[in-house]
């Protein structure tokens, strides 16, 4: 049964960011949520907003000091984002893998496949974010999505995420479990 929460945990959580260069285009956007879906990463919640430029500096506090983290905060509250809390076995890693190295001007060589190599335009305007490890991961669910309570979700939630057991909602962009309690016998 979906519910045996006795059930070994399988599903991480990642935070994934779409940055100002491609939410600023639809279709882009689109084609990154499919790429999203196709790897198998389900979509546990999702925020549309705009960083305030000290939000940006908060997010990004660990490069303080670095030559591009002037013009990173400057780009990163330029303009809408989009924030996903995402969850797959080994989420961290493979949403890392698929958005490609950091650095655009290399990746569009290196790995040209991948969603940076596809979509970015420089080093900075690089598409995308992903957490780098478990304890970033919930620190930045935790900074885009305060509500959100990952023991609670782990608890309630994530036994519940099975791929013929969720549908997609594409209103709020996330997948939503169907619980036993709420199934008609
Ligand atoms: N002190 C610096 C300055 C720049 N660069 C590198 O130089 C390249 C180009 O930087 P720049 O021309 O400033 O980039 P832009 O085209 O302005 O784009 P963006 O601001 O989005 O990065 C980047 O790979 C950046 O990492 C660097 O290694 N050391
Ligand atoms: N050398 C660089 N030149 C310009 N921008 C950079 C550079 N390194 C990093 N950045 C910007 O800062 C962001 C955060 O850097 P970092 O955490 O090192 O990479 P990642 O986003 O791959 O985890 C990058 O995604 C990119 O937007
Ligand atoms: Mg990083």
């Amino acid at each position: 049964s979906f519910s045996d929460s006795a059930e070994p945990k399988k599903l991480q959580l990642t935070l994934a960011i779409l940055k100002p260069d491609v939410a600023s285009r639809p279709h882009i956007v689109e084609d990154i949520h499919d790429i999203i879906q196709e790897n198998g990463f389900f979509f546990v919640a999702t925020k549309h907003l705009h960083l305030r430029r000290a939000d940006a500096e908060e997010f990004y506090k660990e490069h303080h000091g670095k030559f591009f983290h002037n013009r990173l905060v400057n780009f990163m509250s330029s303009g809408h984002i989009w924030a996903h809390i995402l969850a797959r076995e080994d989420a961290i890693a493979h949403w890392r893998k698929i958005m490609g190295p950091t650095k655009v001007f290399r990746t569009i060589h290196s790995d040209p496949h991948t969603i940076r190599g596809r979509f970015g335009l420089t080093d900075t305007r690089n598409v995308c974010h992903g957490s780098d490890s478990p304890k970033n991961a919930l620190k930045e669910i935790a900074f885009f999505f305060p509500e959100f309570n990952a023991e609670k979700w782990y608890r309630e939630d994530e036994p519940y995420y099975h791929p013929e057991n969720v549908s997609f909602c594409s209103e709020s962009l996330a997948h939503i479990p169907v619980k036993s309690s709420d199934k008609k016998n």
